[in-house]
């Protein structure tokens, strides 16, 4: 079963097959039927790599609709926490917040639906994170949460007095600030 339940409606941990030989190992880092075959299919159209070095902190941030991503995360080097807050009206999980850690090493992938809010904190020296949209970006529809919501208390896996933040993160509201944007 290449798919976990988190407990949270839509979000899913997915486990791809590595098939390992003398030489290394080789894996499907996604395959449309895999997930068909389990009722799910996304019509991914544009993938995202990230690169960052230790403490580095991005999030949490959503797209609004038309433009609401679902996005599956991997880690191709490295280990980050991948965080996600359901922003989805009337879910019975809304406000809940999502931890897990996704590494090279692991090969851990993260499915989250759209009507989440995304971030990660990098753990290992460096990461590099990608992660496959079924919308694409459009910067008038972003919006976010600010890291440290007292509302939410999410553990980040590093001493946030050294976290490394762009000023656009530092200065997002809350929750229940951003709560009225929401178009979930
Ligand atoms: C997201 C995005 C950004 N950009 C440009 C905009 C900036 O010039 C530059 C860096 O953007 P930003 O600082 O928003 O990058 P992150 O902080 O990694 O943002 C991401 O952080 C969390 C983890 C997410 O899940 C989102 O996908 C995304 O918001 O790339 C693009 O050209 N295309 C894009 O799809």
């Amino acid at each position: 079963m290449p798919f976990t339940p988190t407990g949270i409606a839509g979000l899913l941990i997915y486990e791809p097959k590595v098939l390992t030989d003398a030489r290394g190992y080789f894996f499907e880092s996604y395959n449309a039927q895999t997930f068909q075959q389990e009722g799910l299919s996304f019509p991914f159209v544009q993938d995202n790599q990230a690169r960052s070095t230790y403490g580095v902190l991005r999030g949490l941030h959503y797209q609004l609709e038309p433009y609401a991503q679902t996005k599956l995360i991997r880690v191709l080097e490295g280990s980050i926490i991948d965080v996600v807050v359901d922003i989805r009206k009337g879910s019975p999980t809304y406000g809940q917040s999502y931890e897990i850690e996704l590494s090279a090493a692991n090969k851990l992938q993260l499915l989250v639906p759209k009507g989440f809010a995304h971030g990660y904190a990098v753990i290992s020296e460096t990461a590099e994170v990608m992660y496959k949209c079924d919308a694409f970006y459009n910067k008038a529809c972003e919006g976010g949460i600010i890291y440290n919501d007292p509302a939410l208390q999410i553990n980040w896996g590093i001493d946030l007095k050294d976290a490394i933040i762009s000023e656009k993160d530092q200065t997002l509201p809350t929750l229940e600030n951003a709560a009225n944007n929401f178009t979930y």
